[in-house]
């Protein structure tokens, strides 16, 4: 099941497909609104590097809901942001939260959240909300997240999901999840049933129904702080744009989430040209990125 024959290298021209471009009856509505509730009192600079890489991306508009004084940073930055909630088409959550403190200053905005059945990306410390989750979810771990994930959920579960992991060992540390990338992300996607994006040198994107992809070829120069919140904002921003596809096609996720990474990986490349890059500097790269992909150059 997976294998490395069984995953597909995701390229531009599939890229290409997944990207929304709007026609010219469309309005910030109709383009597709994005609900963000991302950093904390602690990283508050990660809600303003997802939204920064939501706008860049393409999407209507941003409705950020986060806590208020995180607020204050996102609209200094992107005036552009709404900061009151409303009806969205995708949400963006948990990147530079932390599972501790999150419900203690968000709890019903998470619960009302989760109850949308909009797709969703969950990352950082709201992954583990992808048991509330009523809609498709994309989870973004990096190797170390992806291991406490899995070993929150067999706990939780208790004996039953402790029966399941059995059979494959129990719950992977993170040193076998960096030696087996590809066999984690798919295991991990079967058993939550979401598609999962893992994060690293090559990202590996996994649906639960069997879809796999890569995506490698990012400069090394992209491990560097806050270039996986700027993942978030693009992700976010491709599924609000993409949500009639999702309702009609649910699977449609997974080449979303791809199309998002390799958005990610290109816009690094074309920030970096070589030299070293910030994550403000991949979110700035994306509009040219969408435009050099659109024109297939
Ligand atoms: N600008 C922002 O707002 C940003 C916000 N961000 C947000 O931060 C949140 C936390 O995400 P994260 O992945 O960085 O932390 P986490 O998974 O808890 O792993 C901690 C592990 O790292 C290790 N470690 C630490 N220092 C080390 C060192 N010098 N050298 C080697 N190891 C070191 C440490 O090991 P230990 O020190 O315990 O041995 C532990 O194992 C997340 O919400 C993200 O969105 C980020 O995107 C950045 C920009
Ligand atoms: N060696 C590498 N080469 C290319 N890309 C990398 C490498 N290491 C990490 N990345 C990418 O950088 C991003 C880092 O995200 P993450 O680990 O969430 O960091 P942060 O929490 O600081 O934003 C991910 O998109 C990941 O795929």
């Amino acid at each position: 099941m997976d294998t490395a024959a069984e995953w597909l290298e995701w390229d531009e021209r599939r890229a290409r497909e997944w990207l929304a471009v709007p026609r010219d009856g469309d309005d910030k509505y109709s383009r597709g609104v994005l609900g963000v509730i991302t950093g904390s009192h602690d990283y508050p600079g990660a809600a303003v590097l997802g939204v920064e890489a939501a706008m860049r991306a393409g999407v209507g508009m941003v409705r950020y809901t986060g806590p208020s004084a995180v607020r204050h940073l996102v609209m200094a930055r992107r005036p552009e942001v709404v900061g009151v909630g409303g009806r969205v088409q995708a949400w963006l959550i948990g990147s530079g939260m932390t599972t501790a403190r999150r419900t203690l200053i968000l709890g019903g905005e998470l619960d009302q959240a989760m109850a949308e059945g909009v797709p969703t990306v969950l990352d950082a410390g709201a992954l583990d909300l992808v048991h509330e989750a009523r809609g498709a979810v994309v989870l973004t771990p990096h190797y170390r997240e992806l291991a406490t994930l899995l070993m929150e959920t067999a706990r939780r579960a208790g004996h039953g999901a402790v029966k399941v992991s059995a059979e494959h060992g129990g719950p992977p540390h993170v040193d076998q999840i960096a030696a087996q990338p590809a066999l984690w992300a798919g295991r991990a996607a079967q058993q939550l049933g979401a598609t999962v994006l893992l994060k690293g040198a090559v990202t590996y994107i996994a649906h639960p129904d069997g879809a796999r992809f890569t995506v490698s070829g990012a400069p090394s120069w992209l491990a560097t702080a806050g270039t996986g919140d700027v993942l978030g904002g693009i992700l976010g921003a491709l599924l609000a744009t993409r949500h009639r596809t999702i309702a009609q096609d649910p699977d449609a996720v997974a080449p979303i989430a791809a199309t998002a990474a390799l958005l990610h990986a290109l816009a690094a490349r074309r920030a970096s040209q070589g030299g070293p890059i910030t994550a403000l500097d991949v979110a700035e790269a994306v509009p040219a990125t969408v435009a050099a992909l659109l024109s297939g150059k």
